[in-house]
């Protein structure tokens, strides 16, 4: 089933002309796919459009077939869909926990039991659960960032920059826990800047290139062979 459905999505910011223009994207249930594509392709700009932070120029956003108002971040949560922008955009004052409390429902029972779900993702944040979160590593910050995405229950996960400023030891540590949060039945979109690594864990590989599709592709044939890549990022496509 489809889960995140793009159409005809044009993007950009302020009064200025779009840098995403008519972008076609669906992505299924269980599914992760790497938007990939050149600096200033228009990456970051297409995943906070989609999340309502940015308001869309044109086209639509649904997730699970519900269409989500534009420039409305609340409603696209309330969807399901979560993003981990690129700065984490954590609380750094606030504890770990209070970080996670902050994300989880505030009615019913259900928080403690979602944020210890979050967290059976990430036990090395079990020990820090009382340290402010901007006293705790980078590599432990991308963790909390991903974990508050999870304690939401995301239908459709987005993140921005995955790797950004941590080490490969971490990055691998992470990489498993998006893959069982897909084979959960969530779709996960990740952009990330280095080609094999986001080949190595999306299922399919898109290509934007000055905001639009350029080239889409199974991540596994595309890490085999590098060539198609390499002319899309090059502009000879
Ligand atoms: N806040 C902003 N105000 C105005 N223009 C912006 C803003 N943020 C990005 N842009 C412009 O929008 C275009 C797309 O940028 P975007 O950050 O979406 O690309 P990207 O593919 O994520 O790049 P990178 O890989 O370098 O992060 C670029 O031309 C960029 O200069």
């Amino acid at each position: 089933m489809t889960a995140l459905h793009c159409e005809g999505m044009t993007a950009g910011h302020g009064t200025g002309s779009p840098c995403v223009r008519d972008l076609d994207l669906s992505v299924s249930e269980g599914e992760i796919v790497a938007l990939m594509g050149p600096n200033g392709s228009g990456k970051t700009t297409s995943l906070t459009t989609m999340a309502g932070l940015l308001p869309r120029k044109g086209g639509s956003v649904s997730v699970g077939g519900h269409r989500i108002r534009s420039g409305n971040a609340r409603a696209a949560v309330q969807a399901g869909l979560v993003l981990v922008p690129d700065d984490r955009a954590l609380f750094r004052r606030l504890t770990t926990e209070q970080n996670l409390r902050l994300a989880a429902p505030r009615r019913g029972h259900r928080s403690k039991e979602l944020i210890d779900n979050a967290i059976d993702h990430f036990p090395a944040l079990r020990s820090r659960m009382k340290v402010a979160a901007g006293d705790l590593s980078g590599g432990e910050q991308q963790m909390l960032a991903i974990a508050r995405a999870l304690v939401q229950t995301p239908k459709v996960l987005l993140l921005d920059e995955l790797s950004m400023g941590l080490a490969p030891i971490v990055v691998e540590s992470i990489l498993p826990v998006l893959r069982s949060v897909a084979d959960a039945g969530a779709a996960v979109v990740i952009v990330e800047q280095h080609v094999h690594l986001a080949l190595s864990v999306a299922d399919r590989a898109v290509v934007l290139v000055h905001g639009q599709i350029v080239l889409e592709a199974d991540a596994s044939s595309l890490a085999a062979d590098m060539t198609p890549l390499e002319r899309a990022y090059l502009g000879q496509d």
